[in-house]
């Protein structure tokens, strides 16, 4: 999987899994699976046909309809095809058969030659009843299944695994604190200095304690924030980050959930900061993207942390109320050490715990794991794996999600732009009303692939890496990235900065840059990022 090693496997304290094996494995066994279920198991259910054919028309129908199953020849698809298994039968049961031999129309090898051997005796067929047809499909579907859902290292280990690794020193964490500080100054700044000047949009907020952070950036779950690119970073500090990621985040990506690190692209990266007497907390919400990784880049205060839920018992709630998270359905309450991160799948239940005292920073990113390049012409694969991908109860739900996001934005954009929108019985037919019923399709299986996921999995906290390991670690990590990355071409490491802040299409095409990314496009223009 990580085709450069992985420097912290010396550090880790857990085991974890061995992606390409672990993989290799279930290929083979789903191929055994399918081989039995479609092949051994349809032939050896099959029967010499009745004695008397069928007389009647309806009879005949019967017997034609008669059909085993086959694939084709990449496996990703099953259909029914008809094929009857060959069989030597004289020439009048032949006559007698009538009509029916003549869709006798795949015979294996062996018997052919057998029959033509034999003049007097002719080709004839054993088939398999349909009842038995679709028992060995469904067999096969519930092996499929189980085993993806099941056994697959893709869904069986990280789906609701809350990690902790370091990924900074405490120098490192007050440097960013202090590089943060220093942007929400220069936002300050140009806001206050734009009294008069309306151009300058949330500026209300900007002047606003603490000064120079934003505030609306998310628009349902909020947090006092900047973003590394759309708020006035410089060019050395993003520096500064890529190269902390590219050399501690990514590997560790990498290895705890068996993606490649060109297909890691950050949707948002930003830096949190709760004080105890104005933000002090964040609602239960799940994030966008499929990992969030979350540092925490100070100390000194109380309260804080991170609760994650374990939220089964919503499929239960009933009632007026909407569902609310318990406390006592927190599986993990972290409180890392400064400079720890969690590194979690986006959509894990979770909450900003209200900090008492002091202030609370944190570098936060929710990133996307891509199966295409949305920026490149032909969405060139980003060689993410399909157990990783498609397979991912967690992936394939988030993308569902995103999917039916995209489709509705398209929809009601239509719409909007339509002068004269059609009437409902307009709309019968049009490929606008199929899109409605594909779009509840998607948000269905969203929903539904969330809910396995929430049941079929362990949730659990680790730490992989003892925080006390912390600084050899990260000499470690350093040292491979320096003796390597000039080994490694851009598309072989994760983009951090320029593909932020826009949404994808359910195939991983581009399909619309976030509101903040239009206003700020010229800082994604910049060749540094
Ligand atoms: O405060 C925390 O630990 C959680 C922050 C968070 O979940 C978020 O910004 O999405
Ligand atoms: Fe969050």
């Amino acid at each position: 999987m990580a085709p450069y090693g992985y420097a912290g496997e010396e550090f880790l304290s857990v085991e974890l899994p061995n992606y390409e094996m672990d993989r290799l494995l279930l290929m083979t066994k789903l191929v055994v699976g399918f081989v039995a279920w479609l092949v051994v198991i349809p032939v050896m259910l099959a029967s010499p046909p009745a004695a008397a054919p069928p007389q009647n028309a309806e009879e005949k129908k019967q017997g034609t309809a008669n059909r085993a199953t086959t694939t084709t020849k990449n496996g990703a698809t099953t259909r029914t095809k008809t094929i009857k298994i060959v069989e030597t039968t004289t020439k009048k049961k032949k006559k007698e058969m009538n009509g029916k031999s003549k869709k006798a129309n795949v015979a294996p090898e062996h018997s052919v030659k057998k029959a033509n051997k034999e003049e007097s005796e002719e080709p004839t067929v054993k088939q398999v009843s349909e009842l038995a047809n679709m028992l060995c499909i469904l067999g096969f579907m519930v092996t499929f299944l189980y085993m993806i859902i099941v056994t697959s290292p893709d869904n069986r280990y990280t789906t609701r695994g809350v990690f902790e690794a370091p990924l900074f020193t405490r120098e490192e964490c007050d440097h960013l604190v202090d590089m943060a500080e220093t942007v929400a100054q220069r936002n300050y700044e140009a806001a206050a200095a734009s009294e008069a000047n309306a151009t300058i949009k949330d500026r209300d907020l900007l002047v606003m304690e603490p000064v120079g952070w934003q505030k609306k950036r998310h628009e349902v779950h909020s947090t006092t924030d900047l973003n590394v690119i759309t708020d006035p970073f410089s060019k050395s500090d993003r520096q500064w980050i890529k190269e902390k990621l590219n050399a501690r985040l990514a590997p560790t990506i990498e290895r705890l959930y068996g993606v490649p690190q060109g297909s890691i692209r950050a949707n948002d990266i930003f830096v949190i900061r709760y004080d105890g007497n104005r933000q002090a907390s964040l609602n239960p919400h799940t994030d966008d993207g499929d990992v969030t990784f979350s540092a925490l880049l100070s100390d000194g205060f109380t309260g804080g942390g991170t609760n994650y839920y374990d939220r089964r018992n919503q499929y239960y709630h009933t009632g007026n109320t909407p569902y609310q998270p318990q406390p006592d359905e927190v599986f993990a309450h972290v409180l890392p050490q400064i400079g720890q991160m969690t590194l979690f799948r986006s959509p894990i239940l979770h909450e900003g715990v209200q900090v008492k005292k002091g202030r609370r920073y944190l570098l936060i990113g929710f990133l996307s794991v891509d199966n295409v390049d949305p920026w490149s012409e032909d969405n060139k694969s980003t060689g993410l794996s399909w157990f990783a991908s498609w397979f991912s109860l967690n992936w394939a739900s988030v993308r569902f999600k995103t999917g039916y996001s995209a489709a509705i934005t398209t929809h009601n954009t239509l719409k909007a732009n339509q002068d004269d929108w059609m009437t409902a019985d307009e709309q019968k037919g049009d490929w606008m009303s199929e899109s409605t019923y594909i779009r509840g399709l998607f948000i269905q299986f969203h929903s539904h692939l969330t809910m396995l996921a929430d049941f079929w999995n362990a949730h659990f906290f680790q730490q992989i890496i003892p925080a006390d390991q912390t600084k050899p670690y990260l000499e470690k990590m350093d040292e491979a990235y320096s003796a390597r990355s000039h080994k490694r071409p851009s598309h072989q490491l994760p983009s951090w900065f320029s593909g932020q802040q826009v949404d994808l299409n359910i195939d991983g095409s581009f399909h619309s840059e976030w509101s903040t990314r239009k206003k700020n496009s010229e800082k994604f223009d910049r060749e540094e990022i």
